[in-house]
């Protein structure tokens, strides 16, 4: 069987491809970097207050999304960003 694209042609699409993912693994680990911040933020309002550090309620809403979104591999994620942004509990 005779393949339709050369060598040489698939080489330059996955080339291409590769640069585009690494762009987009840069932008993603500059957000996830913003979100920790974010998530700092809050956070420390919340424990100067008086408050703990996780508010389990949010975190459920969180885990949802990435769900609905992602399924199941969605919610392993959210758990990954989350003790990133928090910490272990
Ligand atoms: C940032 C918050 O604090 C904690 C961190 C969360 C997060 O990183 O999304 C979510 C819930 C909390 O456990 C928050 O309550 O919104």
């Amino acid at each position: 069987m005779s393949s339709s694209v050369s060598a040489t042609e698939a080489a330059k699409v996955i080339g291409t491809a590769r640069e585009r993912i690494d762009a987009l693994d840069g932008q993603i680990l500059d957000l996830v970097r913003e979100r920790m911040a974010v998530s700092a933020t809050v956070q420390e309002a919340r424990i100067a207050a008086g408050g703990r550090r996780v508010h389990l309620s949010r975190e459920m809403e969180i885990l949802d999304r990435y769900r609905q979104r992602l399924g199941k591999p969605g919610t392993t994620l959210a758990m990954t960003l989350l003790e990133l942004c928090r910490g272990r509990v």
